[in-house]
């Protein structure tokens, strides 16, 4: 059992995130007590029932008084609105992070809200499900994977504690700067998301091929491709409404790259797919075992299955 790293830690929205990290804080002793705030009555009701919650509170603003660290859980179009609303409630020399998916228009949205004082610390933990809301969490979510802190200027002491809270839930920490964060987050979160997504919507355009032919012929690559597009609508609006531009980006030059298959594909030009998914499977293959030797470490804490 590890020592607290912060004595009172609140979450504000209860779901996958917050649960999770309420779930690990408990597992590992992160945490001295960890309060939560949620909007519905049934979710701070499942806070307290699933025990990762002490307290919960029906306003933000309750939830934050006293605490060491803050963290913002909520879909990033709402971070604007919370910040607002616990900023003159933050305990003098608190932490306030968030676990947003795009971090330029959470800077942007919730820094004029922290008062001075106040270490403000950007972070996201690159660990997910498909799975939404407080029932979804479960301690080891983020072991062995990453977490990006966006510190900017933030206190050296504070940045180092939340990294320490972070890597004693098992994740491997980096920082970078928010702009390069939203782009490689263009790349491999976001915008596989959305063609995810628009899959399932082709696939349901399809009159020829029957819902019922979809479900039980998904196995081949519709199921593994398109899991992500089972994810949270508004979460995912958010997203793409606050990582416009990076997003844009990418998507551009994926539709480049896709038109010049589909001319491939009509002129029977084999030796282009072939040479492009040569290359392609390559490199593939290349992330997957350089995920495997750089693994974040686990801290000794790797737990057999069924733990
Ligand atoms: N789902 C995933 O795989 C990951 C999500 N994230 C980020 O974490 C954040 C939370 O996502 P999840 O936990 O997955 O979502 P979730 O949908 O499981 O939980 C979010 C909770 O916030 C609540 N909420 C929405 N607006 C609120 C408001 N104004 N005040 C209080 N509560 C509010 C919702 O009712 C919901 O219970 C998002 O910003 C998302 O981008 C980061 C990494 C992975
Ligand atoms: O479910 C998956 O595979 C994910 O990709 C989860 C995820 C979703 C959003 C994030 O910002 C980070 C991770």
């Amino acid at each position: 059992m590890s020592r607290p790293i912060y004595d009172r830690v609140a979450l504000i929205g209860l779901g996958l995130i917050a649960s999770s990290m309420a779930h690990a804080m408990k597992k590992w002793g992160l945490a001295g007590s960890v309060a939560g705030h949620a909007r519905t009555a049934e979710t701070r009701a499942a806070a307290l029932e699933i025990g990762f919650c002490d307290e919960v509170f029906e306003t933000a603003a309750e939830a934050v008084k006293g605490a060491d660290l803050v963290v913002l859980a909520v879909p990033v179009g709402a971070m604007r609105a919370v910040a607002e609303e616990i900023g003159p409630h933050l305990k003098p020399g608190a932490t306030v992070t968030d676990v947003g998916s795009v971090k330029q228009a959470v800077v942007a949205a919730v820094a004029p809200h922290v008062p001075e004082g106040v270490h403000f610390v950007p972070g996201h933990p690159l660990a997910g499900t498909e799975h939404s809301g407080p029932h979804s969490g479960f301690a080891t979510l983020f072991q062995n994977r990453w977490c990006l802190l966006v510190p900017a200027n933030a206190d050296p002491e504070a940045v180092a504690r939340l990294r320490a809270l972070w890597e004693g839930m098992g994740s491997y920490v980096d920082e970078m700067d928010a702009a390069h964060h939203d782009l490689v987050l263009a790349v491999t979160s976001h915008t596989p998301h959305l063609i995810a997504y628009t899959m399932v919507g082709v696939a349901d355009h399809l009159s020829r091929v029957t819902e019922s032919e979809v479900i039980k012929y998904s196995a081949a690559g519709f199921r593994d491709f398109t899991r992500i597009a089972a994810s949270d609508p508004t979460m995912w609006r958010d997203v793409f409404l606050t990582n416009k531009e990076a997003t844009l980006d990418i998507l551009g030059r994926f539709t480049e790259e896709l038109f010049v298959l589909q001319r491939a594909i009509r002129m029977g030009d084999g030796q282009h797919l072939h040479d492009y998914f040569t290359r392609t499977r390559a490199i593939r293959r290349g992330i997957i075992e350089a995920g495997q030797d750089t693994a974040a470490p686990d801290f000794g804490r790797t737990k057999s299955a069924g733990d």
